[in-house]
């Protein structure tokens, strides 16, 4: 990666032997393994066997999840927050492991859709849940410094598996509890 970046930097009629530049290549090629380190992860692994058994049966909602993930088109960030439920069904998952679940996902080249219903379908996967909905709102880059430079869309995508799909009761549920504090 370090010899591409600098090939970029040259291509873009930079001077590479500046010396503020000295270093740039292997930086970004640092920078972007660490933005794209999602392709060095398994779900088992993110994992790590922690889940719990328990006899709620009451929905979990982890709110605010932030997320920075690259859009797969120009590789320009988006970013923003997903927000996760599930009902179990006879076990819990630790609590920080549907956070690096989202991290895991969001840290490859993505769009925002795919991205939504990754993480919903390993919770669901995971936890064998009675179902799960996953809400990813961000901000794209690509739509704000360059093209169509729009600064205050937001995108808004959702994933509703299992229950969250089939039972309107459950989707008002999580709808609620999502805006009971922000
Ligand atoms: N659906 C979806 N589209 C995305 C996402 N991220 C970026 N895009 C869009 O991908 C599209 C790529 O369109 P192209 O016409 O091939 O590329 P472009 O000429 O750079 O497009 P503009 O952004 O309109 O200038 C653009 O409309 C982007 O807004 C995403 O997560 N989901
Ligand atoms: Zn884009």
């Amino acid at each position: 990666m370090e010899s591409h970046w600098a090939s970029i930097i040259a291509g873009i009629g930079e001077d590479l032997d500046r010396p503020g530049l000295k270093d740039t290549p292997k930086r970004a090629a640092k920078a972007f393994e660490f933005l794209t380190r999602g392709y060095k992860q398994s779900v088992d692994e993110v994992v790590n066997n922690a889940l719990f058994p328990s006899d709620s049966n009451e929905m979990v909602l982890v709110q605010n999840i932030e997320m920075y993930s690259l859009c797969e088109h120009h590789m320009l960030p988006f970013i923003g927050k997903c927000h996760v439920a599930y009902i179990p069904t006879g076990k819990v998952l630790g609590l920080s492991k549907i956070a690096r679940l989202v991290d895991m996902y969001a840290r490859r080249l993505q769009i925002q859709e795919s991205l939504t219903t990754q993480i919903a379908e390993t919770i669901l996967d995971v936890t064998e849940a009675q179902g799960v909905g996953v809400i990813v709102e961000a901000q794209h880059m690509c739509m704000m410094m360059r093209g169509v430079e729009k600064q205050n869309s937001l995108m808004k995508t959702s994933a509703m598996l299992g229950s969250f799909r089939s039972d309107q009761k459950t989707r008002d549920e999580f709808l609620s509890l999502l805006q009971l504090r922000q």
